[in-house]
């Protein structure tokens, strides 16, 4: 379980993460979101004892991660897909890693099968297209058969194929009973991949929840409905306090009431629905309105 408690880190003038708090528990794919520069990749690095905080704590199974040996044991991470020696080749790299960390060598071609990089695994890491080497970053978070995994935008560069196969993995990661966090500034990424969200904007907290309950709240949530009186049924939803748009062939949109409530107010006045479709906010519109106003960088210039 990963620990973050007050969480601040001050670059000169800059405030990158801001008494950040929330816990990512074992069992579950948890998200990392936020538009660029909400300080994401800063948060993971304080998480690795990488960065030093200015204040506050982040700690890992009720340690901080910095003091424990054979780390490669207890986290893995893909924090920068560019961090292995372009001359060393994909098998090397990893064998120094596993001697370093105590592990058997086995592990090294259980890794690289792991993540389709057998066939290449003395080919020197300089020539690799970035998928290889983000699929060889990911070897390298698994090696030590961790509890814990942290993965920052890992399917940069992967392609379709590649995409698919992470978030099998990660699936298969957390199934196993393994903490996930999975950072990205796209949430169309994480639709079919966390079960819980962290949403974070300007160094500072906007969600910690499931998938699910963040979608709900979105204000993109709205129902659908036809029927042969509209004009009716519309001054009876407004005058109950919904919001009511009404399209030219008579189709209502209305929003700030459920479908049931709508369907009572219906019968009650004995007005036909032909249709009443309720809709959820998708995830990116929920994302959207969540961070709207915490992009640290927007067209145009910095805010
Ligand atoms: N070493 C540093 N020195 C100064 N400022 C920094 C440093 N590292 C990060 N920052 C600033 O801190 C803020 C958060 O950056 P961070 O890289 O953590 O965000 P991020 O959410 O990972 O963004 P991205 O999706 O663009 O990688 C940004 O404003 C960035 O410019």
């Amino acid at each position: 379980m990963i620990e973050v408690n007050q969480l601040t880190k001050r670059y000169g003038g800059v405030t990158a993460v801001n008494g950040l708090t929330f816990t990512v528990r074992p069992g579950h794919v948890t998200g990392f979101l936020g538009p660029n520069g909400a300080g994401k990749s800063t948060t993971m690095r304080m998480i690795l004892g990488l960065n030093r905080p200015t204040s506050g704590s982040a700690t890992v199974d009720g340690q901080p991660f910095a003091r424990r040996r054979h780390g490669l044991r207890h986290v893995g991470a893909l924090l920068d897909a560019g961090d292995a020696h372009p001359g060393r080749s994909a098998a090397a790299h990893l064998w120094a890693l596993a001697r370093s960390n105590g592990l058997p060598r086995r592990r090294v071609a259980e890794v690289l099968r792991e993540v389709g990089l057998e066939g290449v695994a003395r080919r020197r890491v300089g020539g690799f297209s970035l998928g290889m080497r983000q699929r060889l970053g990911i070897a390298t978070a698994l090696l030590g058969d961790p509890p814990v995994l942290l993965f920052d935008e890992p399917v940069n560069g992967l392609d379709p194929e590649g995409v698919r196969w992470v978030r099998g993995l990660f699936r298969r990661l957390a199934e196993q009973g393994r903490t996930v966090l999975v950072s990205s500034h796209l949430m169309s990424e994480m639709e079919n991949t966390a079960d819980h969200l962290i949403v974070i904007g300007q160094g500072e907290l906007i969600a910690d929840e499931s998938r699910t309950e963040f979608a709900a709240r979105g204000a993109g949530a709205r129902v659908t409905v036809r029927t042969p009186d509209p004009d009716e049924l519309a001054a009876v939803l407004t005058l109950d306090g919904a919001s009511v748009r009404r399209d030219g062939s008579g189709v209502l949109t209305v929003t700030g009431m459920s479908a049931g409530r709508i369907g009572e107010l219906a019968y009650e006045r004995r007005i036909m629905l032909h249709e009443l479709a309720p809709r959820t906010a998708s995830l990116e519109e929920a994302f959207m309105e969540s961070t709207a106003g915490h992009a640290d960088y927007v067209v145009g210039g910095r805010r």
